[in-house]
This record gives C-alpha cells, structure tokens and sequence, in this order.
C-alpha cells in the first residue's frame, strides 16, 4: 500500500492500525470486520480475519521449535509493526480488487459473446493476395465492400480515391494486431509451433465466429481457474522445460534428495505433484497415483492408488495409467532452508513431462499452465531453445510477467560466458521483463553436481533432520550458483508474493482487456466504414435509380397507354368504315347470274348469301389487318421497355398472332339470314327504269335532273327558292344564272303546258275512249315488263336496302369494330403488364436493395454503438485494474 492509499483510510481503521502499531508486543494483530483484513496464518496454512502471524515480506515460523519461536519473537517485535500489516492489508485488497476484476471481466467475456452469437464478430487474419481473400479479415471485408460498391465507384469516378481504396491502402501499411490472449490457433496436430500450420486465416467469417466462441469459452474457463489461483493460498511452482534438460535433477536438487527419478533416457511421462506430507498427508511419505479420468481427492482413496515412494521409478513411465502423481515428502531442513516446507506458503513443486516427448504431453504441459502462479523452465545450456520452449516461454510470460529460467547441465560448457550471451540473447525476445531482471530470474546452473552428492535410497523419507549436515560436501557455499538460484526463487515465491501470485492475474487480465479492445476499436472501424459506404450506396446509387424508375414506371405507362388508345381509336374507325363501306356498296349490281324466273327462289337465296359473305369477308379482312396492327403495336410496346429498362427487361411472352381472333365470329349469318318475300324483287325507280331502258349509267343523274324540273312541284320549288335568294342578296345585277335558267324553264314548261291544253281541245271522250284503252294496256303491259325484266337488279338493291336496315339495326359494324378493338387491347395489354412488371420488379429490386442496406446501416450503427460501449466498458476496467498496484511494494529487485 502506498501513502496515497494508506491516507485513504477510514479514522477507525487508522485507530486500529496505530493501536497495533503501540500494542505491538501482542501475539496478534488484529483487523476486523473488514474482509481487507484477512491475515495468513502460516502453520495452518490458511488466511483468517482474527489473527494474523505472517505477511509478505515475512519468514515464517514453526511451532513446536524453540530457537525458532524466538527467533520469530524477535522479529515479529521487529517487523510485524504497522508497515507488515499494511503489506498483509494491501495483498489481500489487491486479491480482492482482482477478484473483483477476473468476475467483471467474465461478464464482458460473456457479453461479446453473446454479440458474437447475433452478429459475428470481425477477427482480423492475414491476406495473402487478393485473389485468396480471407472472408473474415477487415481487409476482406472492406474488399468485399468494395466489390459491391462497384456502380458506386463509377458514381465516383471524378474523385480520384474512394474512401475504401485509403482504408485499404491504410490497412495494408499498417501490421495486423498481434493478440496475446485472444490469438485463435487452429493447428494441424498438437501444439506445434510451426506458424504456417495456423490455419485461422483460411477460414470464412461464421467458421471464425465459431471458433471465437470456443475462444470465449476457454478464456471463462482460464478466468475461472485464474480466480481459484488467486484465492488459493498455496503456490504451483511448475517446473517444466525440453526432453532431457534435467527438470528431475534440478527438483532433486531444490529438495535436496532423490525423490523423483533421473535418467539419461526420456522418463518422466506423468505429472509429479510433489508436496509438503506434513501439510497435506498426515506427515506420511506417500505417492498418490491418480488414475486417467479420475478427480483426485486426498479423502477419498478410490480416487487414486498408494504406492511407496521408492516405486515412483516405475511409475513416471504409466502415462497410459495416470494423469498424475500426487509425491508426499518430508523435508526436515530448517524453514529457511526449505522451500516445500517453508512456513510461509505451502508450494507444490510440480515435476512435468518434457516438452517435445510427444505430441499429447506437450499439450498437457501447454494446458496446465492455467493452474500454475511460477514456471521455472529448464533448458540444456548445450542446447538452442527448441520452437516448443520458445513458444511455451512467450506464452508464459504474457501472461505471467517473469518465468524463472534454469539453464541446467552448465558444467558441461566450456565457454561459459558465450554460452550466457547466447542464451540471454534469446531470452531478450522471448521473455523481455525477465530478461531485464535477469540476475533474479535467469540462472545457470549444474543440477547433478548437487544431487549427485545425495545418497541413494533416499526416497523412503527417512530424510535427516537438518536436511544437509550428512553430506557435508553439499554447503552452502559449495554451490554459489544455484544458492543464488534458490534465494531468488524462495524470495520471489515468499516475499514477493504480490508479484509471484497476483501479478501473472493481473498480467493476465491486463493482456486480455488489452486484446479485446484490440478487437473492438478493430471492429468498430469497420462498422464505420462499412456505416459510410453503406450510406454513400443508399444515397448515390439506390435512392436515385429508384426515383428515376419510378418516374420512368409512370411515363412509360402514360406513353404505353396512348399507343393502346390511339390503337384502339384508329382500329375502332377503320373497321366500322371498312364494314359500312361494303355494306353500302351492296346491290348497287346483281351479283349472282340470273337465271331466269323458273330459278328466282335460288337467285335471291344465293344473292343474299353472297351478300352476308362479302360483309363477313370484310369482317375478315379487318380481323386480318387488325393482327397486323396488333403485331406491330406489340413490337413497339415492347420495346418501349426495352428502351427504357435496359437489360432489366425480361421479354419472355412471345406474341402469337394466330391465336387472336380465333373466338367464333359474330352470329350475323343467322341473324341477317331473313326470309325472301315477294316485294324483295320489285323495286321500280326511275334510275333502274333508265337502265333498263338502255340508258349509259352517266346520263342517268342528268336525266333524272331533267324529268325533275318537268316535275310541276320541283319548278314551283324552284322558283321560290331562286325568288328567295333573289330577294335575299338584294343586287337586282347578281342575279344568278340559275335564275335565269330556271326561268327560261318555267316559261318553257308553261308552253308546253299551254300547248297540251290546245291539243285537249281536238280531243273528245271518244277518242279518248279509243285510244286510251289501248295506251292503258300498252302502259300496263310496259311496267309489267319492266318491273319483269329488272329483278335481277330490282332484287339485289332491295336485299341491300333491308340488309343495310338490318345491320344498323344491329350495330353490326360497331359491335365488330368494338370486338376487334377488344381483342387488340386484350393483347397489347399483355406487353404492357409486363413492361410494368418489369418496372415493378426493378421497383421492388430498389426497395429491397434499400432495406437491405437501411438493414446493414442500422446494423452496423448498432454494433458501431455496442463496441462504442463496450469499450467504454474495457477503459472502464483497465482503470481499475491498473489502479491495483501490486509492484510498488514489491519491486522485484
Ligand atoms: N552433466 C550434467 N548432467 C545433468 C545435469 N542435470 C541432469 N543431468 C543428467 O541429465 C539426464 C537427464 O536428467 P533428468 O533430470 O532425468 O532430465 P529430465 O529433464 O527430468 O528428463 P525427462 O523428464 O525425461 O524429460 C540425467 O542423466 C542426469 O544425470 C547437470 O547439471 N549436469
């Protein structure tokens, strides 16, 4: 705890402090009712807010030795003052605030966890080209955007550089994020290092997802056994390191007996747990074989087998039989010299198999590194590091901060200070904090040189009480190096437990928040950019090709629909002309040979048959005509579309002309099929009369002008009309030459009036009676052969007169014009649906590419908000984290 902190204190908690301070002759220091003031008390081996013995910094005693009691007396008067029970005071606040921190952090696992499950979370990986596109790296993405941003590239083309281009230029100059924690492997076999075997980068967006859900789940899992070590009160010191290196050796050596097996030949393939039997086993020398798939549980004895420790020989090799050997051992040397049985913190020494010895072991060693506070890694000083051991270093000192590192068989080196060089060269990399506090954490030392001074046998426990006077060649002094090696790590493991237990926690946690905001601020740009181009694509390229095809959907349907009317009209008009014009035309000449009266009945049949044909002829010439135009408005219609929707437009309907008209025609066959009666065949008139007197057809009319002016009521008409006129444009000089005409006329009819009258003067009743008779029967006689003689015409121009009533009657030529134009508008409608289909289609196509994109925008400013958020979140518990200050007190020295 430092000043600022210990001003922080409440005024009771200061009383209390001063009063332990004054009172400090008493057996305990007592701090309550603050769970900050959890004190350890080390012969029990446990943490207590009622007492406290020991705190950092402290050696430890042990009960029942009388030199030692009061040597702790006097130390404890010494040092167990006001600065010790802040130290204890400021441990247990710092495992608190981590714990506090490791459970927060948990729930910010889960929270982007569950982000990850709505929407994937961007994870960068490497690109190799751009052909191999790697779907979930933000370059992919952004190439992604690219390529569907193409028509709006075209948009921008003024511009020199669109906005994703610079990103991507950007991108590209900058390194991809190098996660320490949240680094996803997918290796090909076990734990190789072999970083072309990572096949991540390879992967699409929802297998990575994927992956970083598992991720998510281990890192719970790793936060979960980071808290069980935080709130354990013993320490794992985990000595691992290369097949060979003298990893056994060296733990013979730190207990300085031969407890676990040595061999020139690859041994030790089970974890060796080995711990303190006065701690945990009754202060019985023991080894606990805990069989593969069983949970060890010291209370339960199924859960493993009892063997002597002479056997562990034998069993170092049955990996196939057990995951673990529990070693108890005694150590009779003073607490000062022990370092299992110190009596300060209760540590387990844990022997693990070499890396590199196969595949399934390495992963082991790998996977336990969650359980453990210290690792001490043994190296063959004749050897390089193997990639294994670099990996499992940098790995460990991530997390960790410091790794103790042994770089064991060092007699055996000749050049002694090359060999320092080289290996502290590699160090540098590897582990940079360990490498600046070398002289505490980097040793070089010859294992076997102690441990073969051991006597055999030793295994059974029978170990002597002051653990090194037999050998009397194994003093202290005798072994400068690994004396130095022992204070460094007994200190680091005793005293400086804030930094050997919290601080790989902290590290921990600090590099996992550190990767995670990482991966926010990556994926919040990409939300971004992905936000801006979505919003350029809406605004530059979807929203105005949808305005311009609605605009164009409602011109083209104007212009669409003129073509159909104006069709409709001009067919409409044509065909009810064509059909009376026929109609009109009818009997104006017999049109079937007249084969005299014995045949009258079929004349007049056939002649009204011929008829109706040439009007239904007619009504088939107009239906033909029609296709035609019908046709041609299809093609014109269409393309219309064509014209206006480009490759949109989709003309799948062929238009097949013969399938127009192929409805049974109008029953005008029946209808005007009436019956033929006498007065069908007389049609006397001066005209047919002319005719057939054998008159040219050209002097018709003008002889029929002529009997009409001798026609009484016409030359009265006459008269009046050209008086009228007369009268009426009051200029006696314009007097027409019609008048003129028309007056000679009536001066001329009135002489001839005049001279009847005088020739009815030489006529009597009898000559009357005698002449008159026969003219009678003459003029009789005359007109029954005329009328005779015309019915070949009279017959035709009456059947045309009633055939013409008949089809006014029925609206013939409107209902067939209208027919027609039915039909035609049936068909063009065709071709005009699917024009406006099209455009609806292209329409709708607009609408969905704009929800789709108001999908993404809203998408993407939601995930833009939540990585907005959660960083604050992140900052939030970085501030935290980094206010947990656990080296100010502890600096490694
Ligand atoms: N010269 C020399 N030999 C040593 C040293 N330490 C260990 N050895 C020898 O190296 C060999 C291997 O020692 P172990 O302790 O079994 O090595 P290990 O790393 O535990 O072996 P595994 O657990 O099988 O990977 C033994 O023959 C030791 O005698 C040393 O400091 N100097």
């Amino acid at each position: 705890m430092s000043y600022k902190d210990f001003v922080n204190l409440k005024p009771r908690e200061l009383a209390e402090d001063n009063d332990s301070d004054n009172n400090s002759d008493d057996e305990t220091i007592t701090l309550i009712n603050d769970p900050s003031n959890i004190m350890y008390i080390p012969h029990e081996g446990r943490f207590s807010n009622e007492a406290t013995t020991l705190v950092d910094g402290q050696s430890g005693i042990r009960e029942g030795s009388s030199s030692v009691v009061e040597n702790f007396r006097t130390n404890r008067k010494n040092s167990m003052g006001l600065n010790t029970s802040l130290k204890q005071l400021h441990y247990n606040e710092n495992k608190i605030a981590l714990d506090r921190s490791i459970n927060q952090t948990i729930e910010l696992i889960y929270e982007i966890s569950n982000e990850n499950k709505v929407r994937p979370i961007f994870y960068p990986t490497d690109i190799e080209d751009d052909n191999n596109i790697l779907l979930n790296s933000k370059k992919a993405h952004l190439a992604l955007v690219r390529n569907n941003t193409s028509a709006l590239k075209a948009i921008e083309k003024s511009t020199n550089k669109s906005q994703i281009d610079q990103e991507l230029e950007l991108e590209s100059e900058s390194e991809l994020p190098d996660f320490k924690i949240l680094k996803l492997n997918l290796k090909i076999g076990h734990g190789h290092s072999n970083e072309n075997d990572n096949i991540v980068s390879t992967l699409d967006k929802k297998s990575i997802a994927t992956l970083l859900e598992k991720k998510f789940g281990q890192l719970v899992k790793y936060l979960l056994n980071l808290k069980d070590r935080v709130d354990d009160t013993t320490s794992k010191v985990f000595v691992t390191g290369d097949l060979n290196a003298g990893k056994s050796t060296f733990c013979n050596a730190l207990l300085r007996r031969k407890v676990l097996p040595e061999d020139q030949q690859p041994c030790t393939s089970v974890f060796c747990e080995v711990i303190d039997a006065s701690k945990e086993n009754n202060g019985i020398e023991q080894v606990h074989a805990v069989p593969i798939g069983k949970d060890y549980n010291i209370r339960d004895e199924s859960t493993y087998e009892i063997y002597s420790l002479k056997k562990l020989e034998d069993l170092v090799y049955e990996c196939d039989r057990y995951s673990l050997l529990k070693v108890y051992v005694l150590d009779h040397r003073s607490l000062e010299e022990s370092l299992l049985h110190n009596g300060v913190i209760d540590i387990k020494l844990i022997d693990a198999p070499g890396l590199n010895m196969d595949s399934y072991q390495t992963t082991q060693v790998f996977s336990r590194q969650e359980e453990i506070d210290l690792v001490v890694f043994v190296v063959n000083s004749e050897n390089h590091f193997t990639l294994s051991a670099k990996e499992f270093i940098s790995t460990a000192a991530a997390e960790k901060r410091y790794v103790f590192i042994v770089v064991n068989r060092f007699d055996n080196i000749k050049d002694k200070e090359k060999c320092k060089n080289r290996i502290l060269d590699q160090v540098k990399n590897l582990s940079p904090d360990t490498y600046k506090s070398a002289k505490d954490f980097i040793h070089f030392v010859s294992s076997s040189e102690i441990v073969d001074k051991l006597p055999d046998g030793d295994g059974d426990g029978d170990g002597d009480g002051d653990g090194n006077d037999d050998n009397g060649d194994n003093d202290d002094n005798n072994y400068p190096d690994f004396d130095q090696l022992e204070a460094s790590l007994r200190k680091f493991i005793l005293e400086k437990r804030s930094i050997s237990k919290l601080l790989p926690a902290k590290n921990y946690i600090a590099n996992l928040l550190n990767d995670l905001q990482t991966l926010s601020d990556i994926n919040q740009s990409v939300y971004k950019i992905e936000m801006n181009e979505k919003l350029q694509e809406l605004n530059n390229r979807v929203a105005p090709k949808y305005n311009e095809m609605i605009s164009k959907s409602s011109k083209v349907s104007e212009i669409i629909n003129s073509i159909i009317e104006s069709t409709a009209s001009e067919i409409y008009e044509n065909v009810k002309r064509n059909i009376n014009k026929v109609v009109n035309e009818l009997g104006d000449k017999p049109i079937v040979k007249y084969q005299g009266l014995q045949n009258i009945y079929e004349y007049a049949r056939s002649t009204q048959q011929l008829m109706i044909k040439q009007i239904l002829k007619s009504v088939e010439a107009n239906e033909f005509n029609v296709v035609k135009i019908t046709e041609e408005k299809v093609s014109e219609i269409t393309k219309v579309g064509q014209d206006t929707l480009g490759s949109e437009f989709l003309h799948d309907k062929v238009f097949k002309s013969e399938l127009m008209f192929t409805r049974k025609r109008d029953l005008i066959e029946n209808q005007l099929n009436f019956p033929i009666d006498v007065f069908d065949f007389i049609d006397p008139s001066i005209d047919s009369c002319l005719l057939w007197l054998g008159l040219p057809k050209e002097y018709i009319s003008q002889t029929k002008t002529q009997i009409n002016y001798f026609n009484p009521v016409s030359v009265i008409t006459s008269v009046s009309k050209s008086v009228t006129s007369l009268r009426q444009e009051n200029i006696p000089s314009q007097i027409s030459l019609q008048l003129l005409y028309s007056s000679g006329k009536i001066l001329t009819t009135g002489a001839l009036l005049r001279k009847l009258y005088d020739f009815g003067y030489l006529l009597n009743f009898k000559l009357l009676k005698k002449v008159g008779i026969p003219i009678i029967l003459g003029v009789s006689g005359f007109a029954v052969y005329y009328l005779i003689s015309d019915i070949p015409n009279a017959y035709p121009r009456k059947q045309a007169k009633k055939l013409k009533r008949e089809i006014e009657q029925l609206e013939f030529s409107h209902k067939n014009s209208t027919r027609m134009v039915k039909e035609c508008r049936q068909v063009l409608n065709y071709p005009a649906r699917q024009v406006s289909n099209n455009f609806q289609t292209s329409i709708d196509k607009r609408i969905s590419e704009k929800q789709t994109l108001e999908t993404s925008i809203r998408d993407a400013e939601i995930s833009f908000k939540y990585f907005d958020e959660l960083k604050k979140k992140i900052g939030y518990q970085r501030g935290l984290l980094e206010s947990i200050d656990l080296e100010s007190i502890n600096v490694v020295d």
